[in-house]
């Protein structure tokens, strides 16, 4: 019995002593680069902050006062060092070797499994090789004409919604629209989320992504055991299960299509089905890829469509609401997308855009550039060393999380002057490095749906500016000095100096897989006759 007892409070003495053990030569090797002192057990996980906001605050003044440069930081016994530095990053991005994900990337294994975003290894290299034709030119020209009717829609959708001078959370909006868009894409199948957005599959996708972003710095929720415990769990998991049946039963009805050769000629044979359309589908392109000289299986299938239904709309969610919300606050800037309009468009200004109209928008392009630097959809992306690396010059342990700081990069002023300062013009006049500027990230591993993704973005920002007039929430928010009003990036004082002045309608900016405004993204949009 005493014994027992002596052997239960000796436990945590043991476990403690055995970790410092095990991780002092990590402590050691990652103790050569700057970093806040941490904790026995804890390492700095106390002072991360409560929330995904709060933390992106702690992870800019630790880069503050470390010289702004890459540090290190402990959470308990994870080891994680922040990259900002522009070498270390061409590092890491443009190897062929350091292509495993982090581990917060394993809350989205339930329901994307291990596809092209997740995977990694021999699997990741035959699946990217087999994905990347699926984004051909004459493909997007497909998607390109989904984007333009799924934008009309929107307009339509908008003009009921503002009028009366109606204050919008534009980022409910834009999720509904990307939405639409991606489903159409991926799937080839409508899932009409601006008409109907409380279906139950529109709120499982919703929730789904919340989920994941409110899970990702709980200290308990994060790990995909532990959540089993966690109250919240069974809508989670009733959530996930409508999930996986709706993608399930549309691949089964693509798969059988295929089969009776239906697929060919969508529009005559089936009409009156969901698959009517002749456009072919990213899961047209996956029924007929091969792998190893195989087909696709359908679980293979259900991974990749599953991964661009999420990487595919939560990040351009992202995009074209702050996009949007630039325009509210920046009207000398909206001006001149407009008058390019106008100078690129002719008279009518109600029609769609054409795919080369698009691409002649070239102050467009300028703008959404500068919103992905202050704003950028996927602010960090993280990677997990699986050996020892020499990171420029530095020795990063085995077991390391990197965290690679993409909003981080966005405003350092050695790269852009006056960072808060929203200006779209620097693009032409000081071109950033090739990783001084990764909002799409670089190298091998980089965004496979970039051109899809700038392209829905562009359509929608180019609709929107020809349909209304975009206003801030309140008359007189407009931006005076050209300067944005999120704070995110000035040293602690600054910042909390110029918060004071903040009104309900500024962003309160939280950043986990994708970066939101954790109090929406209010404007105003006035029709233009
Ligand atoms: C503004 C919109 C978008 C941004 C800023 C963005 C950014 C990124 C970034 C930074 C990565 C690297 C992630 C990492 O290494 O962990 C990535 C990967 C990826 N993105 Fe995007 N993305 C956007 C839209 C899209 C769209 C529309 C699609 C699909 C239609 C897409 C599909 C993917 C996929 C499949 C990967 C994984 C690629 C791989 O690991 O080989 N993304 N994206």
């Amino acid at each position: 019995m005493w014994l027992l007892l002596y052997a239960v409070l000796a436990l945590p003495i043991v476990l403690f002593a055995y970790f410092e053990f095990a991780y002092s030569r990590h402590k050691r090797i990652l103790g050569k680069l700057n970093g806040p002192p941490a904790l026995p057990l804890l390492g700095n996980a106390h002072q991360m902050g409560k929330d995904p906001s709060e933390i992106l605050d702690q992870i800019f003044e630790w880069w503050h006062q470390y010289g702004r440069d890459n540090y290190r930081f402990w959470i308990g016994y994870y080891s994680n060092v922040l990259l900002t530095n522009p070498k270390s990053l061409e590092f890491v991005l443009s190897s062929n070797t350091l292509i495993q994900k982090s581990d917060i990337y394993d809350m989205l294994h339930p329901w994307l499994g291990l596809g092209l975003l997740t995977s990694s290894g021999n699997k990741w290299h035959k699946h990217r090789k087999m994905i990347t034709p699926s984004f051909h030119f004459n493909i997007l020209q497909d998607f390109y004409e989904v984007m333009n009717e799924s934008s009309t829609k929107f307009i339509a959708h908008l003009k009921n919604a503002a009028a009366g001078d109606n204050i919008l959370d534009f980022q409910d909006w834009a999720h509904y629209l990307t939405l639409d868009v991606i489903c159409e894409t991926a799937m080839g199948v409508p899932i009409n989320a601006m008409d109907n957005n409380d279906s139950a599959v529109v709120k499982a996708f919703k929730d789904m992504c919340y989920n994941i972003n409110m899970r990702a710095f709980h200290p308990l929720k994060r790990s995909n055991f532990m959540y089993r415990f966690a109250p919240d769990y069974p809508h989670y998991e009733k959530t996930l299960k409508i999930l996986q049946d709706f993608t399930n039963e549309v691949i089964a009805k693509r798969i059988a299509a295929h089969r009776t050769g239906a697929v060919e000629g969508l529009t005559s044979k089936s009409e009156g089905d969901e698959f009517k359309r002749k456009k072919l589908a990213f899961l047209d392109t996956l029924l007929s890829s091969s792998i190893d000289g195989r087909p696709l299986t359908q679980h293979e299938i259900y991974e990749e469509v599953s991964t661009f239904m999420f990487e595919g709309h939560d990040t351009t969610t992202s995009g074209v609401a702050f996009a949007v919300y630039l325009l509210s606050r920046h009207p000398e800037e909206q001006r001149k997308i407009y008058e390019e309009q106008l100078a690129v468009m002719g008279d009518d200004m109600k029609r769609d855009s054409t795919f080369q109209e698009i691409a002649e928008m070239k102050y467009l392009d300028l703008f959404i550039k500068e919103a992905q630097r202050l704003y950028p959809s996927v602010p960090f992306i993280g990677r997990y060393t699986d050996k020892e690396y020499v990171i420029n010059g530095q020795t990063i342990p085995k077991g390391t999380t990197l965290n690679i700081g993409i909003v981080i990069l966005g405003y350092d002023d050695r790269t852009f002057t006056e960072p808060h300062r929203f200006w779209p013009e620097r693009f032409e006049l000081q071109r950033p490095g090739p990783f001084e500027y990764v909002p799409f990230s670089a190298g091998p591993r980089n965004c496979i749906g970039q051109k899809f993704a700038l392209l829905e973005i562009k359509t929608v920002v180019s609709k929107i500016v020809r349909s209304f007039e975009v206003l801030p929430a309140l008359d007189g928010q407009e931006s005076k000095d050209g300067y944005i009003n999120t704070y995110l990036g000035l040293p602690q004082a600054e910042r909390l100096q110029r918060e004071q002045t903040r009104n309900k309608y500024d962003p309160i900016l939280s950043a986990v897989l994708t970066l939101k405004s954790k109090n929406g993204l209010h404007l105003r949009l006035r029709e233009r006759k």
